[in-house]
Formats: structure tokens, sequence, C-alpha cells
């Protein structure tokens, strides 16, 4: 397979982190450049110490995005809100471009002001993201050159939900999803709400009623969401609830089983998911149930959000825009206990 260099932008952060371990062990990518801001000058074994034998000489760069250096292909791990200024850049030297940020995932501007409070910086530019998760848009994103992939909540909620929806199983408007997620998924910088203080011994919903991710299932599923979101006292992970009205007799675990069928990173059980299975890997656990005695609709889904959440989707969305093969470098089973 021949190797792509690519330049990780938010490298020292948790998620920029991750794509280091992957990388690490993609037969087909090498990190050719690892850049961060304030971390910039440090080596990687430093900022991340987990990283110290598979990046024994690799240091932390800062980056110009009016000097793009050639690589094959640039992540960006930012916080919401930087890739607006840098998108023109990117998109300009027509390099493949993974996004993370939730900058250029919703359809439109009016979208994004809705849901992040501000206006957006480039909008001109919304149109050149696919929205990144290759189970919906596999096609759309093999030939895309910028690729914005989904928020980590919107990832769980989306793909419990969405065959259910495309089924005809759910009443229009009655989806609830009961989100939990570990404290990753708010990044290294500690706040109040996650100092150990907070998180640890307690369990506490945040953001409710308008948390940003309900737009994105929003676009998604087609119609209005109730998103509950939960903070645990674990590291990774994340596990969605959803109930839904039902409006019609299938059985929603055969619409998961259909829908998924030769779907790679995606397993169907029975069994109730957790996110301790899915723990470091790309995996997706999912199960559904109707309810005999009120005929709702149940169905579960467990991601790891610094994996499918976030760095494993955005090297499956790279793969497939390289040409490698779609699993390439995400194949690691989870660790137990
Ligand atoms: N954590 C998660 O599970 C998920 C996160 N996301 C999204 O991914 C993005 C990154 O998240 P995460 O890794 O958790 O965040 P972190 O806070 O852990 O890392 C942020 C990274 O961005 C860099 N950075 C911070 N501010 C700027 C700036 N103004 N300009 C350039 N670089 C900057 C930091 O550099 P330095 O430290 O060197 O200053 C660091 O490398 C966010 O948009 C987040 O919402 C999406 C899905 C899941
Ligand atoms: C626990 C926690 O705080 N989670 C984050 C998840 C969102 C996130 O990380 O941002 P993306 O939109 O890029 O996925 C939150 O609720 O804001």
């Amino acid at each position: 397979m021949n190797t792509n260099r690519v330049m990780i932008l938010g490298a020292s952060g948790y998620v920029g982190g991750e794509l280091l371990r992957l990388v690490a062990h993609h037969p087909g990518l090498e990190v050719a450049f690892a850049c961060g801001r304030g971390e910039a000058g440090k080596a990687v074994a430093e900022v991340h110490p987990h990283l110290a034998l598979a990046y024994p000489d690799l240091t932390i760069t800062e980056y110009d995005p009016l000097n793009l250096p050639e690589v094959d292909l640039v992540f960006a791990a930012l916080p919401h809100g930087t890739t607006q200024a840098l998108a023109p850049y990117l998109l300009a030297s027509g390099k493949p471009f993974v996004d993370l940020g939730a900058d250029f995932r919703l359809d439109s501007a009016e979208d994004y002001a809705t849901w992040y409070g501000e206006p957006h910086a480039a909008p001109q530019h919304l149109d050149d993201f696919i929205y990144g998760i290759p189970e919906l848009n596999r096609d759309a994103i093999k030939g895309a050159k910028a690729v914005a992939t989904a928020g980590c909540y919107a990832t769980a909620a989306i793909l419990t939900m969405k065959p259910l929806v495309d089924s005809g199983l759910v009443e229009a408007g009655s989806i609830i999803v009961n989100g939990m997620s570990g404290v990753s998924g708010a990044g290294k910088v500690p706040s109040p709400k996650t100092h150990f203080d907070s998180v640890h011994g307690s369990l506490g919903a945040y953001g409710l009623l308008n948390h940003r991710h309900t737009g994105e299932m929003q676009m998604a599923l087609g119609q209005d969401v109730l998103f509950n979101p939960h903070l645990v006292p674990m590291d990774r992970g994340i596990l969605v609830t959803c109930t839904a009205k039902s409006a019609g007799e299938g059985d929603p675990l055969a619409a998961l089983a259909e829908a998924y069928a030769d779907e790679p990173f995606i397993h169907i059980s029975e069994t109730a998911p957790a996110t301790k299975a899915v723990a470091g890997t790309n995996a997706v656990h999912l199960s559904a149930r109707r309810c005999a005695r009120t005929g709702n609709l149940l169905a579960l889904g467990a991601i790891d959000n610094l994996g499918k959440g976030a760095a494993g989707q955005m090297i499956q969305c790279a793969n497939l825009m390289l040409g490698l093969e779609e699993g390439a470098g995400l194949t690691t089973a989870g660790v137990w206990p």
C-alpha cells in the first residue's frame, strides 16, 4: 500500500492524540506534521506519554495556513469556529481535507447560527463539504475533497435511529435521544463542569433542549428530535438510549440488521450495548426492540466518542477519499476489562 503523508491540526488535543495513535498502526498513512498551538515546540512523547514508543522523535509544530507544506491529506481536530477561517486556504490548496469541528457539518448558515449562536464566517464554503458518516454517505465521501465528520453524539444517535426512520417504523417528531458521554468528549482543558470533583461519583444532565448536536440529528433523520445529554464519570464512550412512538408493525432489530448487513464496523445484537466493549475501537454496537405493553420503540447505540465519534470516523473518511481500503488502520480489537 502506498504511504500518504498527513498533517494533523490539533495534534496536541484529545482527538489529535487519538489520530496519532491510529495513524501509527495504519498501513497507508504516516504523520508528516503534528501541529498544535500552545503546545508547539514540545515532543509528542511529552504531550501524549502513551505515544512515546510510537513517536520517539516527533515534535508538535506550529502551522501557517498561508504556507501549507506538501502533504497528501489534512486532518483538523480544532475547536469549533477555527476552521471557518482556515477553510478558504485549505480548499484552495486542493489537498483532501477531513475536518472534525462543527463548522461545515450543517446544511445552511441559518442552521449553524441557530445551533451555535453566531453567524457563519464562511457560508460560501458550506456546499464544499460532505457530511462525514460513511454508512450514510459513502459514495459522496469517496469523491469528496472536503469532509466534515459528524459530531460524536450525532454519530451515535443517527446510526441508531436512521434505519428505523427509513423503514417507516417511527412516528415523526416522537424521537427522544438520551445520550451519555464520557468526559473526554469535552476535550482536554478542564472546566468547573468537567473538573474531577464535579464529575466523580455524580451523573448529571446538561445542554437540555438546545444541545448543538440536535441540529445534526434533525438534519440526518429529517424530523424533530428531543436530545437529552448526560455527563458520566468515565473517560471514554457514548451510549444513546433512544425511544420513539411506533408508526408500523415491523421489527426494529431486523431493520437495523438489514440496513447494516454489509457494514464492517457495525455489530447488531439482541443484547443491550455498553460503552466498554467499544473503547479504543471504531465499532458501533446497536440493538433495538419494541415494548410489548406500550408499543413504543427502544433503540440503543454505543460508540467510543474518540473512536467512531471522532478520530476513527475521520480515518474511515480519509481512507475513502484517498482510495484506500475503508477499514485500513481501524481493525484494532477492543480491550477488556
Ligand atoms: N473530544 C471528543 O470526543 C470529540 C471532539 N470533537 C471535536 O473535535 C475538536 C477537537 O476536540 P478535542 O480534541 O476534544 O479538543 P482539545 O481541547 O482536547 O484539543 C484542541 C486542539 O486544538 C488546538 N487549538 C486550540 N485552540 C486553537 C486555536 N485557536 N487555533 C488553533 N489550534 C487551536 C489545541 O492546541 P494546543 O493544546 O497546542 O493549544 C489542541 O491541539 C473540537 O471541535 C471538538 O468539538 C468531535 C467529536 C468528539
Ligand atoms: C461531554 C461533552 O462535553 N461532550 C461534548 C460533545 C460535543 C463535542 O465534542 O463536539 P462536537 O460537536 O465536535 O462533537 C458536548 O456536549 O459539547
